[in-house]
């Protein structure tokens, strides 16, 4: 059967999950490059979304866009429209500084401030002004620490400075710094490709368990990780959204040739 013809007849894929966000027509240009073309994606509320793909595809593109960390880049220009619940986040009435307390981000490094553990959770609530009180930031930080499992590790070192911890150590305060804001969607793009396997263990755990509170999507270069951590992949390829579905049906039967290769090694 033809790849075109297996598209055609591909039967739409059915869910009842609520939608958290809706990429609606997502294309991004660099000055004049294009780099996605189109994308019709869901991402849905209390799943981990796994966004894979070779090296290039737009993977971390289309994440950046979910919170508008493209702004940052002069060259680049967003199309299309993207709903978080009922809000379009590219409407210029968007406050991007409120969205991107709505829509944390973890990076592939851990990138602590220069500054003590406690003062690294702290930083967000503090210009956010969601604590009124000493004792309620207290809170805040400890509940942070806590749900990114790693209080118990430095709660009597909580003025240590953040980046005398360990990489695993430093990517789970980055964690708790990003949950500290009560974000509604927590954006990680390669957050285990500086780890070791025991701390990335320790990590795809924490999504594990953070997705309970928290809409989670994750750029991964790991076909394992990605099969691991999450319920629903998306496969890009050269800016294109190739095919999404439920992870399992993704790796073990995929509708589109393109997909199909990746996931057996022959191309990316
Ligand atoms: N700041 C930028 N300026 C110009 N082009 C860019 C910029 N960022 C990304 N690109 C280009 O856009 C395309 C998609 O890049 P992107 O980083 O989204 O891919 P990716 O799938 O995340 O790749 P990787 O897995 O290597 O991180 C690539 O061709 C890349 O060179």
């Amino acid at each position: 059967m033809s790849e075109a013809m297996t598209l055609e007849t591909a039967p739409a894929p059915v869910s009842t999950v609520p939608v958290k966000i809706r990429g609606d027509k997502v294309s991004v240009f660099y000055g004049e490059k294009q780099a996605l073309f189109d994308v019709d994606l869901d991402i849905e509320r209390n799943r981990v979304t796994s966004l894979i793909g070779p090296s290039g595809c737009g993977k971390s593109t289309f994440l950046r866009c979910l919170n508008r960390m493209n702004d940052t880049i002069d060259s680049c220009r967003v199309t299309g429209k993207i709903m978080l619940d009922n809000d379009d986040i590219y409407d210029r009435n968007i406050d991007v500084v409120e969205l991107r307390a709505r829509v944390g981000m973890v990076f592939q490094k851990p990138n602590p401030f220069p500054k003590s553990i406690y003062e690294n959770v702290a930083y967000g609530p503090r210009i956010h002004g969601l604590a009124h009180s000493k004792a309620e930031m207290d809170e805040i930080v400890v509940s942070s620490l806590r749900r990114a499992g790693l209080f118990e590790e430095v709660k009597d070192r909580l003025d240590a400075p953040g980046t005398g911890l360990s990489g695993g150590q430093q990517q789970r305060l980055c964690i708790a710094r990003a949950i500290a804001t009560k974000p509604e969607v927590l954006l990680m793009d390669e957050p285990c490709s500086a780890l070791d396997p025991i701390a990335t263990a320790i990590i795809e755990e924490l999504i594990d368990e953070l997705r309970e509170n928290f809409t989670i999507v994750i750029v991964t270069h790991s076909m394992q990780q990605a099969a691991r951590v999450s319920q629903k992949t998306a496969f890009f390829h050269l800016g294109k959204l190739i095919e999404e579905g439920v992870t399992e049906e993704i790796f073990t039967n995929p509708v589109n040739k393109k997909t199909q290769d990746y996931i057996t090694g022959r191309i990316g």
